[in-house]
């Protein structure tokens, strides 16, 4: 079985899933065998049901740049291999978006579409993100919405979509189901959860009429469980309190929200020296918490967000596992040396199952 590397990716997965179930040896051996010869003769082998589930949970627990671990054994994970048409695909996912969403306490959901075959993916997801805000290059070179969704928002007007040209239009998703062309759909409002972002002390920060959606929904990444390649495997699930706060508004290259913030608390933003800047992530930061608690949506703030992950080291170190990470992601953008994280040394090497970067379909 040597000529095959998937046997070694596949054995090294499938004794990994039996040891940690405490499932019997002698059946792990008979797999096996079963597993060789679906490879020798389809140059590939399936999972079970109960396989690709605890695959997609060593995914997560295996994701270096991930500090919402602790919750890895807790995954919801819908197997959609089955699903092989347009319609099929995109009811699929529609039902992943309102079963993650729950009203607004997020469930974290996985939904698996079908493998890489050797000459084709049958299924692939064109959108970073299954919810994300348009972005609009304007003749003047500005640009309204999110400059990171230019591209993709270039892409879908040439398909034939029509955005109504406001900072915060929902992007329609586009698959690509077999060899077919891209299929586009708009997500009907009713499944999209959207929170108002209002600061609890100041109205005028209020008439910056920010807003974000709730669910963060990664759907560009390929999951590989040994040695099988999903590159259709959205997941998503809740927000950490930065992301949107410290980056998504932040950023200059996305929103670039921090003088308006800044001016709506009447700082001096002509002195680097007023840390008006700081100032500014922070209040956005303590807004995005308030609007997401009164919305009832999840969400977690850095400093809990590090404390679980704490937890999850002390978790991880009990049952005799090491826990990799990559530290560059893992501290947060914001106060990063006030959580234990920046103390202290990951070592970042990439474990599989896995959640990785694939070519995007847009380029
Ligand atoms: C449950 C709440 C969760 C929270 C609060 C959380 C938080 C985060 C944060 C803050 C990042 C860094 C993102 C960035 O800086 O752009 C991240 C990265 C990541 N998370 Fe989690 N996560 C959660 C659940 C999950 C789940 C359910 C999965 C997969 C099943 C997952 C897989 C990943 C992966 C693969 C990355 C790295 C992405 C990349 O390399 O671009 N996370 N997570
Ligand atoms: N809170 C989250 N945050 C992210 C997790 C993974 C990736 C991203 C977005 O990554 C982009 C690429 C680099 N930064 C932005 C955000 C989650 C999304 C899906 C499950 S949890």
């Amino acid at each position: 079985m040597t000529e095959h590397p998937i046997y070694q990716k596949a054995a090294s997965f499938i004794r990994q899933f039996y040891s940690e179930n405490h499932l019997s040896e002698a059946d792990c051996e008979d797999r096996l065998l079963e597993i060789a010869k679906s490879i020798r003769e389809h140059g590939t082998y399936e999972h079970t049901s109960d396989e690709l589930l605890y695959g997609a949970k060593l995914a997560w627990r295996n994701s270096n740049r991930c500090i919402g671990r602790l919750f890895w054994n807790s995954l919801n994970v819908f197997d959609r291999r089955d699903a092989v048409t347009e319609e099929e695909v995109k009811e699929a996912l529609l039902e992943h978006i309102e079963y993650a969403t729950n009203g607004g306490k997020i469930r974290s959901t996985v939904t698996i579409f079908k493998p890489s075959q050797k000459t084709h993916d049958p299924v692939r997801i064109y959108n970073h993100q299954l919810i994300r805000y348009a972005g609009y290059k304007q003749e003047d070179g500005s640009i309204t919405g999110d400059p990171h969704s230019v591209d993709m928002t270039e892409f879908c007007i040439a398909l034939g979509w029509q955005g109504r040209g406001t900072p915060f239009d929902i992007l329609p998703l586009v698959i690509q189901v077999g060899q077919n062309d891209p299929y586009l759909f708009d997500i009907p409002d009713r499944y999209i959860k959207e929170v108002q972002i209002t600061h609890p002390d100041n109205q005028l920060f209020n008439e910056l009429d920010l807003r974000w959606y709730a669910v963060p929904i990664i759907s560009e990444m390929k999951l590989e469980i040994g040695g099988v390649e999903y590159p259709a495997s959205p997941f998503n699930g809740w927000y950490m309190e930065t992301e949107i706060a410290a980056r998504n508004f932040a950023d200059e290259s996305r929103y670039n929200m921090l003088r308006p913030v800044a001016e709506a608390f009447n700082l001096n933003t002509q002195l680097h020296s007023t840390m008006w800047k700081d100032r500014a992530v922070l209040e956005l930061c303590t807004a995005v918490m308030h609007s997401f608690k009164q919305a009832g949506a999840s969400i977690v703030d850095h400093h809990s967000a590090s404390q679980q992950f704490e937890l999850f080291e002390q978790k991880e170190k009990a049952e005799g596992r090491e826990v990799t990470g990559d530290w560059t992601w893992l501290i947060p953008p914001v106060s990063p040396a006030s959580t234990h994280i920046f103390h202290q040394q990951y070592d970042n090497t990439w474990k599989s199952p896995n959640f990785f970067y694939q070519k995007s379909m847009l380029n």
